[in-house]
């Protein structure tokens, strides 16, 4: 081709011409766009060719500019795709640099566009053949999906970040956790805010108990505190139907005990005292998911879809061996645990949330004499997650071992109506052990007053 005729070209290919033109006429122009080009992006054959050209130039930090890209075309044999009077001719185009990045976000649409129209026609003929697997049909749509309408829009147009902005990121966060040292989601247990500074953004906790400890409760309270502080709250409960969880949460929030929701019935006095805080209530900002058999995958698709549409701030997952993992790994439970607590950790890093799940604990716990405190030796057995989490916690409380006090803890205190919670690993800092109240008829977990922490070196020797 020799010359550029304009009006031959579509409004998508005039758009691509203009990118090309300006990058080429104004070499430091590609610097602003480079994290948000691609090559697929161009239509036009020779588009897509000086596009890789100009990409290898600026990556080789070589000026890209006229003489270098034709020495380019002439080195990879390209002259007859792109001869030099085409590259004159786009080289005019464009005046300006002024509409770059709005002409690059153009392109973006009008690209994604053409994709959606290929793409869904492409699911259609899938759907209607009739030897298609069903899930198979839901795997392509979802990759599909996320290339296009997640990837394109959330990845490539997140600012991707230069090492420079980075370390000025660092030491802007370093600097106001000075004046705010909570900068995770806020707990309203000490022993959390002063392990881990709150719930911190792209980490997986686990917290493992063995069944019946208060699990479940304990994660009523940091939703309810979450929700406290403004927060947006999405839970999978695998387990118990949304409609106990949120009885759960009313009771949290309006401290009448769980009875008088499920088996007694309110009293005058309680019926009042909920009237008061429907309002509040129905206002919360929480999505619940409780679906009974979810694969890692579904919990994938599902936890992204509430980001995108309800911009969850926290995931909840009750609880993850109730998970199920991929189909190949059928058959080996460990395998099958190490993907589930591995996804677990690529959503809190994709959606860029913490991701609370819970664990449970096996029996072996029991079998060991002693006060019975979980140690992560427990989850070695469980594939990887203590690998995987960023943090573990541990919830133990000797009622449920029917042990009355604290043995040699805690000066022998009594242990009634209280729990320890254990951070057994922290990827943040010092490992930690503290007690707090516990009311399980409403769910809440709370401090003692005036309680101290102590921070201890290694858990598995700690306790
Ligand atoms: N009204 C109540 N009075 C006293 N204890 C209660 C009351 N309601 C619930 N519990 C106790 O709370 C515990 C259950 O709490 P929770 O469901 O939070 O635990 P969990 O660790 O999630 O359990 P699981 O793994 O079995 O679901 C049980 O030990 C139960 O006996």
């Amino acid at each position: 081709m020799n010359h550029l005729d304009l009006k031959l070209l579509s409004e998508r290919e005039k758009i691509e011409l203009d990118i090309i033109s300006t990058l080429v006429s104004y070499h430091n122009s590609f610097s602003v766009v480079a994290d948000k080009l691609d090559k697929y992006l161009f239509s036009k054959y020779e588009f897509v060719v000086l596009f890789e050209i100009i990409q290898d130039l600026f990556q080789r930090s070589v000026r890209i500019d006229l003489i270098n890209i034709s020495t380019e075309l002439r080195k990879r044999k390209l002259l007859g795709a792109v001869d030099e009077v085409f590259l004159i001719n786009v080289t005019n185009y464009s005046t300006t640099t002024a509409n770059l990045e709005r002409n690059v976000f153009l392109l973006v649409e009008l690209a994604t566009k053409d994709q959606c129209v290929k793409g869904f026609n492409e699911l259609a003929n899938l759907a209607n053949d009739d030897s298609t697997d069903v899930f198979e049909l839901r795997d392509r749509g979802f990759k599909f999906f996320e290339k296009i309408l997640i990837d394109q829009f959330t990845s490539k147009f997140s600012n991707r970040k230069t090492f420079k902005d980075l370390i000025n990121i660092v030491k802007t966060k370093a600097i106001s956790i000075k004046d705010n040292p909570m900068q995770g989601v806020y707990s309203s247990l000490s022993v959390i805010q002063k392990a881990i500074g709150g719930w911190q953004k792209t980490d997986l906790s686990i917290v493992a108990a063995r069944p019946g400890m208060g699990k479940t409760a304990f994660m009523i309270q940091c939703i309810i505190d979450a929700l406290k502080a403004g927060m947006s709250v999405g839970v999978f409960s695998l387990e118990m139907s949304s409609e106990q969880l949120t009885t759960r949460i009313s009771t949290n929030i309006t401290k009448i005990p769980n009875y008088s929701f499920i088996r007694l019935g309110f009293t005058p006095g309680e019926e009042k005292v909920f009237n008061q805080h429907q309002n509040h209530l129905e206002n919360l900002k929480i999505e619940m998911d409780d679906t009974a058999s979810l694969s890692i995958t579904d919990l994938r698709i599902r936890a992204k879809t509430m980001k995108i549409q309800k911009n969850i701030d926290i995931l909840f997952v009750d609880y993850l061996q109730l998970i199920s993992g991929e189909k190949g790994n059928k058959g080996n439970r460990e395998q099958e645990i190490s993907a589930i607590s591995r996804g677990l950790k690529a959503i809190a890093k994709e959606l860029d949330i913490p991701v609370i799940a819970l664990s449970q604990l096996s029996r072996s716990v029991e079998s060991r004499g002693g006060s019975k405190r979980p140690l992560l030796s427990d989850l070695r057995e469980s594939g990887a997650i203590e690998q995987d989490a960023d943090e573990v916690l541990f919830l133990y409380r000797p009622e449920y071992y029917k042990i009355d006090t604290w043995l040699e803890d805690y000066n022998n205190e009594k242990a009634t109506n209280q729990a320890e919670i254990i951070i057994a690993k922290n990827r943040h800092g010092g490992l930690l052990a503290d007690r707090c109240m516990v009311d399980l008829p409403t769910s809440r977990f709370y401090d003692i007053p005036n309680e101290s922490v102590s921070i201890t070196a290694n858990p598995d020797e700690a306790f």
